[in-house]
């Protein structure tokens, strides 16, 4: 063995925004990359990285390598590469669902090589500092543990097929990035963001699509402007804004995420025949059972994840507004809804959290936590036909994108998620820009929690 930093080199196979954000962060930790054309150009002034024309040339001479590709072509890569994989070099894959990766790495690489994957909780565009990243390494000699502050940010490591040098020697190269590192093993991994992940990202899809089917923009409509309608809208935007591949892979490869996917639906449809058969004691019963089961006692004294002042400052609006027009949030009481059928407690996934999780968890607390805004939502969504149409295509959407994933089809999930980003684009620059600032704020902010 005997790697050290001085003589090993790293090797990244798939340079999209995700492999050319761990280039450029190992070359400014003083780790070499090489690669190809516009690539050679694009890192020209990095003299550490070399481009190569292929991934044979890279796995033949890298220590440890890196693979940075779609999830549903993981198999088809490792079965290319994987064979000219260096005599005991150390092999990880960064793809948001770790079974076919793992399971690709099983069936095409050496017996000689180890297994270290690893998976950077949040996407190209947000700083690593203090976001979590999961490791992951076989066999599985440990339970999960963490390094340092959960509260704060981490970086998953997966353990798979390797010994403790390699595991420490990933660790070292990974924590230029100034993650929080949190090891599991795959089958863990898949399961927590199959609940932070799969099913956050169903819900904004949702909304996204329920938007577009009723023609709207919502931040030119005056009942979605303000507070919790402002973080709905740039998170479904962001969403939009990324590549598709990313959210199809990880919830259609994800085999736990169908089934949670599936409840949202579920808990959705239940609570919006409850809402138009004017079944107020009954939703009030269901909701407020759900919301007792996931913000249990003792939580009240703690501080909310986001304050008024937070989500009133990210507006898409011209409008202003004094006070937030009712709502029926729908989609929110379905989350928790959904967390409570499923026994899922979402402060236990916090080690595993997105930015998008913590913003997710953030507004439904925000109602949740607020008796009277609880209550004025069940009110409205029994007394207020203003969101019925609003609600009636939500629904029908969160069972779309359910369908969309349990049947497994890539080429349609592709289709329905284009042809909503097409017709958000136009506001996708200014939204990045909000979206950004507030990703920002919001994270500096969760960040200072106990
Ligand atoms: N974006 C995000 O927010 C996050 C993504 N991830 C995961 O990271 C992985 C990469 O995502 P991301 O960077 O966003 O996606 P990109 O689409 O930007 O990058 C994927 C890259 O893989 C390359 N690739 C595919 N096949 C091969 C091959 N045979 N040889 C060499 N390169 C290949 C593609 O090249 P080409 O385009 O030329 O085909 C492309 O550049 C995914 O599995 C994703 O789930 C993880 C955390 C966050
Ligand atoms: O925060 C989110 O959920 C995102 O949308 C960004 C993202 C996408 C894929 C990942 O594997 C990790 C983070």
């Amino acid at each position: 063995m005997g790697r050290t930093r001085e003589t090993a080199s790293i090797g990244i196979i798939g340079m999209g925004d995700m492999g050319k954000m761990y280039a450029q962060r190992l070359s400014d930790a003083g780790w070499r990359p090489e690669n190809f054309a516009s690539l050679q150009e694009e890192f020209a002034s990095r003299p550490l990285v070399t481009v190569f024309p292929n991934g044979h040339l890279v796995s033949r001479i890298s220590d440890f390598i890196l693979y940075s590709v779609e999830a549903g072509v993981i198999d088809r890569v490792v079965a290319q590469y994987g064979p000219s994989t260096k005599q005991g070099a150390i092999v990880g894959g960064q793809t948001s669902c770790k079974a076919p990766e793992l399971a690709a790495f099983e069936k095409h690489l050496p017996s000689d090589v180890e297994i270290v994957s690893c998976h950077s909780l949040h996407g190209p565009k947000v700083n690593p500092k203090g976001q979590p990243l999961v490791s992951i390494s076989l066999p599985c000699s440990y339970t999960a543990c963490v390094d340092g502050d959960i509260d704060t940010k981490p970086q998953v490591l997966i353990k798979h097929r390797a010994s403790d040098e390699a595991l420490n020697f990933v660790n070292e190269i990974l924590s230029s990035f100034g993650s929080q590192h949190v090891y599991l093993t795959g089958e863990m991994h898949d399961r927590i963001t199959a609940d932070t992940q799969a099913v956050t990202h169903a819900a904004f899809l949702s909304m996204g699509s329920a938007w577009q089917a009723n023609r709207q923009f919502p931040w030119e409509i005056s009942r979605w402007v303000g507070g919790i309608e402002n973080v709905k809208i740039n998170i479904t935007l962001r969403i939009y804004s990324n590549k598709w591949h990313v959210y199809a892979g990880l919830a259609i490869l994800n085999p736990s995420a169908k089934a949670q996917i599936r409840q949202y639906a579920d808990s959705v449809t239940d609570l919006y025949k409850l809402m138009i058969g004017g079944q107020r004691e009954e939703l009030k019963r269901r909701v407020k059972a759900a919301g007792a089961s996931v913000f249990k006692d003792g939580t009240e004294a703690q501080d909310l994840l986001l304050s008024d002042e937070v989500l009133d400052r990210f507006s898409l609006s011209n409008h202003t507004r004094e006070k937030s027009p009712p709502n029926s949030h729908l989609s929110l009481l379905a989350i928790v809804d959904c967390w409570s059928q499923l026994g899922i407690v979402p402060y236990d996934h916090m080690i595993c959290s997105t930015p998008l999780f913590r913003l997710w968890l953030g507004v439904t607390e925000y109602l949740f936590r607020n008796p009277d805004l609880l209550e004025e939502a069940l009110d409205t969504a029994i007394d207020d036909n203003t969101f019925r149409s609003d609600d009636l295509e939500f629904t029908f959407a969160a069972r779309a994108w359910s369908d969309c994933v349990s049947f497994g089809d890539f080429e349609s999930y592709r289709d329905r998620f284009e042809r909503i980003a097409q017709y958000f684009a136009p506001q996708f620059p200014e939204a990045a820009k909000l979206g950004d600032e507030m990703m920002k704020t919001i994270l500096e902010k969760t960040e200072q929690k106990p």
